[in-house]
């Protein structure tokens, strides 16, 4: 159906929630936008994404819509049967109960360093490889009615464009399933089947500008993404300027003009939605490390800024080991959060706040050490995500990070990322639009990072306990 249409919509479907933004193609502005939640849980059905996904675009409305994209959370295994129905609750990227299989597939492949080699990542339990070992290992039954396997945001797109016989997915979220190489930019059908033992079908992986398909409504729809390639899109960081993601994961990445191959596994040898690279380390704890910070102070997150502002540097000695969830960098999925360091002097409601939003930043400070260390050049950090939104975070993170740090300004910038693919999609070339950029915060004390870093890197380490 032809559509003189004039807007375009990027769906981002994270972790915790579904975001629509219907954006103009001319400039990148934002005209409409709705959000629905996701259950919580490291398992979820499918079609709570697709009935939030639903939800949202009856609330903006797409009548005035010519093209949907669609960027979603990476890793998450969506198994499929014969005719396309999902044959168990997805396992999200969050889910550790494959921790075992990681280790079993890095053995049975040689070590970490064949599959740095082979696919530019080594897997942890987030990614999809391990998922399929752990649901044919003890869930066989389950994995016999498997034929299919997609991702988050394979499955979305595939549902708005009406189920087309052939599934699409993209560069940037296939480069985190394990079974496609950012290296070669092909598919390794054998791992998928070393992983499964046997072989599924994939989505075929779509070219960045490409139409993958079309809405009943008429809509074109874009190839889609992973989330953190989605927001690397709509920002563009420039040479020496990595994003730092605090959503429900911490995602510290940056555009390369080369796979990474890390055989430390600290750094995800990513490839992103643009025909590039994007080495990415990702934590499993970051906004929701504030949000049970708050929660043991019973505050509300500006009610925990103050008490954590008001704490000098350091919180008194009070550290914050931050994996509370477990954690994939460093791998430790049964690891547990810490407070270390507890005196009758440091013990305020203050130093505990602040000890927190310390601890989650020098997780993220780790995190920007390990894109270092592969080469990654890094002058400023850009910060997004809901986490981005607490003022204590802004105020302390040049400190912690060592880093100039830009707050930006608080937008859906996966959704932004996707519609900028919808956009590029329709139009046949990519937008020129940039984001606005914010006043940049000094670092105002350089031995503070050395100095809370060292406490915390002897709490994680094991030298203080
Ligand atoms: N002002 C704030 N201070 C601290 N945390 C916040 C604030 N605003 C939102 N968050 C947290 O940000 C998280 C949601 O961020 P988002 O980037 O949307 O996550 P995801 O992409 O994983 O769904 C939630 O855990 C929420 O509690
Ligand atoms: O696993 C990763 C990246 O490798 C996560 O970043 C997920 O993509 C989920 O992201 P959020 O929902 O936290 O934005």
């Amino acid at each position: 159906m032809a559509r003189s249409a004039t807007y375009v919509a990027g769906v981002d479907s994270s972790t915790q929630a579904t975001k629509v933004l219907v954006v103009d193609p001319a400039d990148g502005s934002v005209v409409r936008e709705a959000r629905r939640p996701h259950p919580d849980g490291t398992e979820v059905d499918p079609r709570a994404w697709w009935d939030a996904l639903a939800g949202a675009l009856g609330e903006v409305g797409t009548d005035d819509v010519a093209a949907i994209g669609v960027a979603g959370q990476q890793h998450g295994m969506v198994l499929l049967d014969e005719s396309g129905q999902p044959v168990r609750d997805a396992l999200l990227w969050n889910d550790t109960r494959s921790a075992p299989d990681a280790r079993a597939l890095i053995d049975e492949l040689g070590g970490a360093a064949a599959w740095a080699e082979a696919v530019g990542t080594v897997p942890v339990a987030s990614i999809t490889a391990t998922k399929l070992r752990w649901t044919s290992r003890a869930e066989p039954d389950t994995a016999a009615r498997a034929r299919s396997v997609m991702l988050p945001h394979d499955w979305l797109t595939w549902r708005l464009a009406g189920a087309p016989d052939e599934p699409t997915t993209d560069r940037g979220d296939a480069s985190g399933t394990g079974y496609w190489s950012t290296v070669t930019g092909e598919y390794r059908h054998d791992l998928l089947e070393m992983a499964f033992g046997r072989s599924l079908s994939v989505p075929r992986v779509a070219s960045p500008g490409e139409v993958v398909g079309r809405t009943p409504d008429g809509l074109a729809v874009s190839a889609g993404t992973g989330d953190n390639a989605g927001a690397a899109l709509a920002i563009g960081p420039a040479a020496g300027e990595v994003v730092i993601s605090i959503g429900t994961s911490g995602a510290v990445f940056t555009g390369h003009d080369q796979p990474s191959t890390d055989a430390s596994g600290l750094v995800a040898g990513f490839a992103d939605a643009r025909g590039g690279y994007l080495p990415l380390v990702c934590t499993l704890n970051a906004a929701r490390v504030l949000g049970a910070g708050a929660g043991l102070l019973g505050v509300d997150p500006e009610g925990f800024d103050e008490l954590a502002r008001a704490a000098s540097p350091g919180a008194g000695g009070l550290v914050l080991l931050p994996y509370l969830d477990g954690e994939r960098t460093p791998d430790r999925p049964d690891a547990q959060g810490r407070y270390v360091g507890l005196t009758t002097t440091n013990a305020t409601r203050e130093n505990l706040a602040r000890a927190t939003v310390e601890g989650m930043l020098c997780g993220l400070a780790d995190a920007v050490d390990a894109l270092v260390e592969q080469g990654v050049p890094v002058r400023r950090a850009l910060l997004i995500g809901g986490g981005s939104r607490s003022g204590a975070v802004a105020d302390l993170a040049p400190d912690i990070l060592g880093l100039p740090v830009e707050v930006l300004s608080p937008q859906e910038y996966v959704a932004l990322g996707a519609a900028r693919q919808a956009a590029w999609a329709l139009h046949g070339e990519e937008p020129g639009w940039t984001v606005a950029r914010e006043t940049t915060r000094e670092v105002t004390d350089s031995s503070i990072s050395g100095e809370v870093r060292a406490r915390y890197a002897d709490v994680r380490d094991g030298r203080a306990r």
